[in-house]
């Protein structure tokens, strides 16, 4: 039994790869322990350059808080506790002093567009679709993804239609909106290692001080707030008949 993900480090690139394929690797209670050693990992060692994170598999990068166990919260205070420690981990993740790059190497829905939209960068397998289908479910994003989503330079309208929409939208177009860097065919590794070529090039002193620029950004415009805004957002819905109804509606639908 795989502990739901792993992370190695090669040559100054380190990957954290969500390994829960038989959940379209959904995120739970381990794998946010997973981010947990990973953050720490980055703090403690400075021959990372750049942080990776990908899921196992070619049909999803990641979908989303693992339902099956997750709809066992069905209070505002326990979807709460849930939501802000995940929204916890992101922000730390967000404000790394590296370059943080979403490898997305197949569906991205949910919680995992979340991720996926708290990193630096998002490279998009052809194939793949994402969004934040969370409306689908009658919940706003709770991890904070709605924020970072704008902060991230799309249009606004782009954004909020996004978000609103709560639907996939295939690669070209996440492309076309602004919210992919890159559409990519074949090797994942491939198009991160094109990728990350000119930043290689670069002292990783100076790639600190960017993402130290744009942290003070965020500190001014009160981000960390606004996700705990967020978060408490998504738990009022969490707990309302709507949410529950359409969470058993999942579950019953793949149990057929
Ligand atoms: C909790 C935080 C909140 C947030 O803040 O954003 C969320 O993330 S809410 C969760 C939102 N995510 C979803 O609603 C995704 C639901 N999943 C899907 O829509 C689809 O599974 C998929 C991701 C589009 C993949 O479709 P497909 O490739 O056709 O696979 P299946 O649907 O057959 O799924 C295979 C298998 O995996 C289980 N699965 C998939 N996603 C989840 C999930 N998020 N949680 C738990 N389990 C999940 C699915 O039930 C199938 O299981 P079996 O039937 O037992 O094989």
């Amino acid at each position: 039994m795989t502990k739901g993900y792993f992370f190695e480090e090669v040559d100054g690139v380190l990957t954290f790869t969500i390994d829960r394929p038989e959940r379209r690797n959904a995120i739970n209670d381990d794998v946010m322990d997973g981010f947990r050693e990973v953050i720490d990992y980055v703090h403690t060692h400075d021959t990372v350059r750049f942080l990776v994170i990908t899921g196992t598999g070619d049909r999803a990068f990641c979908s989303g808080g693992d339902l099956s166990e997750f709809h066992t919260l069905t209070t505002a205070e326990q979807a709460s506790s849930m939501l802000s420690k995940m929204a916890e981990l992101l922000y730390e993740w967000a404000t790394l002093p590296v370059p943080t790059i979403a490898l997305i190497n197949g569906t991205a829905v949910g919680g995992g567009c979340e991720i996926a939209t708290a990193c630096d960068f998002r490279l998009v397998a052809a194939e793949a679709k994402c969004g934040f289908i969370q409306g689908t479910l009658a919940i706003t994003t709770g991890w904070g993804g709605g924020t970072y989503l704008f902060e991230r330079g799309l249009r606004h309208d782009r954004a909020l239609k996004m978000l609103v929409d709560a639907k996939t939208y295939p690669a070209q177009q996440l492309y076309d909106i602004g919210w992919a860097m890159r559409v990519f065919e074949g090797e994942p590794r491939n198009a991160l290692e094109e990728f990350i070529e000119d930043m290689r090039k670069v002292e990783p002193g100076v790639h600190k001080a960017y993402k130290e620029m744009e942290i003070r950004k965020w500190k001014n415009a009160g981000l960390y707030t606004r996700i705990q805004q967020e978060v408490a957002t998504c738990s009022l819905l969490w707990e309302q008949e709507p949410h529950l109804a359409a969470v058993d509606r999942f579950l019953s639908k793949n149990k057929k």
